[in-house]
């Protein structure tokens, strides 16, 4: 693409080392230098770590023409200086790429918790419908069946903007993506045209990227509040699916200006929830919507998952999809990939896997298992490392609280010392009694205590992994699966018993 194609719209914007940039083309666009290639524009991106700036040098010597940036460079080479790369770089990814949120419908969930299986469930609900979609989020990408890996839940607007090419190329009619607070506080969604936009519910998380609670909600309300006054207005009415029993409801129906469907189980909605009949194999309610009311009787259980549900029925009917065939595809799905998963190999206890990493995700989990526990549940969990340090005694209280015996443990310590995150853990069971936790800092070897001690009838919950399929230790990323784990410590108990 032409140089001066793609900077046509950018204000504020000066070229340097150039006569006539009407003849420069780029092949690619990166703001990465170890994947720049012989045409590409080098985008100089002042990030956490570093200062992509101090890659100028090396990017043109892989091969780029053109360097965009917030300082002229001493390098030979075509430079775009504008006041802010972060902020230009989604616009210009979007144009790069032919601007294909224009050519999708595109769905995009926020909130602390829930994101990952509601736009599951909404994948789910859209393929049975036969559309063809594309799903962006923690756990990967997926194209109709195709999978990819990704390294971020949302990812960066290069990345972004050419994977939504790539479905457009496909033939994909929606796209449904997660959208962190990380991705809406850094811009990575500022190309982005959003028909939908639906919030599960806030709770803490991320206090060591967002100042507080208060900043972290205002990033979560960038969502709604950019949502049909921002970018184009030509692909017809914009909505925003909200949850009426979050507190931050009313502020997020303020923001937008978008029409608003509510969805709920306390307050009263546009679709809502009532009679939950929550069992260890499902839960059933009955939905209502201003169409009709009718028994609903889900695969998955648990409160937060007929909110997960309630979310993804809303999007799904304001795409026109009849309710029936919504709920038949709902009532299919059995589970999703590390949420509440079962590692069942014929022992007489339960062991579940689940990627609660929030106090507030915890909480649900173990309310929903003790609605049905017989005996112990004993929970085996950690806190990551180089994340929010708050939530380790908040996650440890749960845990404490809903849990006959807790073993606390690593998850992905990254750069910290694992010795001194279980010391924040640790501080809520300081005067819990002796016999109902115990900390092993190895995770395997915490999960092998748990299954050692489980009789039978007990629950043990396996938290805050989930999907994942590593352990990250330093810098370190090695392979490690709860499920896996979990499985190989049972078959060997089984052995040694006899
Ligand atoms: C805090 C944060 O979001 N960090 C993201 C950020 O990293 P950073 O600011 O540290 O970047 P940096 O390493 O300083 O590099 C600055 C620039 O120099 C460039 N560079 C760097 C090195 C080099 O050799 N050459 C080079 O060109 C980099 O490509 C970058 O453009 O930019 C990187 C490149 O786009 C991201 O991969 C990285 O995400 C890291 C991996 C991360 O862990 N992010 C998490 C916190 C995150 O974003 N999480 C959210 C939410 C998760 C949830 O759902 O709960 C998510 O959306 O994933
Ligand atoms: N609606 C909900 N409310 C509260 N907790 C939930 C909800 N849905 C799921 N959970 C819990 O949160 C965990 C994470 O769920 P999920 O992966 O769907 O959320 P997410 O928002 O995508 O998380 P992340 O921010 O890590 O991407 C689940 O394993 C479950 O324990
Ligand atoms: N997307 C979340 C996942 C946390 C999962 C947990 N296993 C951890 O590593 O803390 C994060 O990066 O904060
Ligand atoms: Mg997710």
């Amino acid at each position: 693409m032409k140089i001066s194609d793609l900077f046509q719209p950018v204000l504020h914007k000066k070229f340097f080392n150039t006569d006539n940039i009407d003849h420069v083309t780029i092949t690619q666009i990166t703001s990465d230098s170890r994947k720049v290639e012989s045409g590409s524009l080098f985008a100089c991106v002042p990030g956490h770590t570093v200062d992509g700036h101090d890659f100028a040098a090396q990017a043109v010597q892989k091969g780029a023409i053109a360097i965009l940036c917030e300082r002229q460079l001493d390098i030979p080479v075509l430079q775009i200086v504008v006041p802010n790369t972060s902020q230009i770089l989604p616009l210009i990814a979007d144009r790069f790429y032919g601007q294909p949120t224009r050519k999708l419908k595109l769905i995009g969930i926020t909130g602390t918790n829930g994101k990952t299986t509601t736009t599951y469930l909404i994948e789910k609900i859209m393929k049975d419908y036969s559309l063809k979609t594309g799903v962006i989020g923690t756990i990967e990408m997926r194209i109709g069946d195709e999978r990819y890996s990704v390294e971020n839940t949302t990812p960066e607007p290069i990345t972004l903007q050419e994977s939504f090419h790539r479905m457009v190329v496909a033939g994909v009619d929606t796209a449904i993506i997660e959208v962190s607070s990380h991705a809406l506080e850094l811009g990575r969604v500022a190309g982005c045209d959003f028909d939908i936009a639906g919030f599960t519910n806030l709770t803490q998380d991320h206090l060591d990227f967002h100042k507080d609670m208060d900043e972290y909600k205002r990033a979560k309300a960038k969502l709604f509040s950019r949502l049909g006054n921002t970018y184009s207005f030509d692909k017809g009415q914009k909505y925003a699916v909200l949850n009426a029993d979050d507190d931050c409801y009313e502020e997020f129906k303020l923001a937008t200006v978008a029409q608003v469907l509510s969805y709920g189980i306390e307050k009263p909605a546009d679709v809502s929830a009532t009679n939950l009949n929550i069992q260890p194999e499902g839960v059933s309610f009955v939905l209502h919507t201003v169409e009709a009311s009718m028994e609903v009787q889900m695969k998955m259980t648990g409160k937060f998952s007929v909110y997960n549900a309630l979310t993804a029925i809303s999007v799904c009917l304001l795409e026109g999809i009849p309710l029936s065939n919504i709920i038949t595809s709902i009532e299919s799905v059995t589970s999703v990939d590390g949420r509440f998963e079962k590692v069942d190999v014929g022992q007489d206890f339960t062991v579940l896997v689940d990627y609660a990493h929030t106090s507030d995700s915890l909480e649900n989990v173990l309310k929903t298992i003790q609605e049905f526990a017989q005996k112990r549940v004993i929970t085996v969990f950690g806190c990551g490392g180089d994340r929010d340090r708050s939530k380790r005694p908040l996650m440890g209280a749960v845990a404490r609280e809903y849990s006959d015996f807790t073993i606390v443990t690593s998850d992905n310590p990254r750069t910290e010392n694992p010795t001194l995150i279980l010391d924040d853990v640790m501080v809520a069971f300081a005067d819990a009694a002796r016999d109902s936790y115990i900390r092993i800092e190895d995770r395997t070897e915490a999960i092998e205590y748990a299954v050692n001690m489980a009789e039978s009838g007990d629950i043990i919950l396996i938290a805050g992994k989930g999907h994942e399929t590593y352990q990250i230790i330093g810098k370190i990323k090695s392979d490690y699966d709860d499920r896996l784990v979990a499985k190989q410590a049972i078959l060997v108990k089984r052995n040694s018993n006899g």
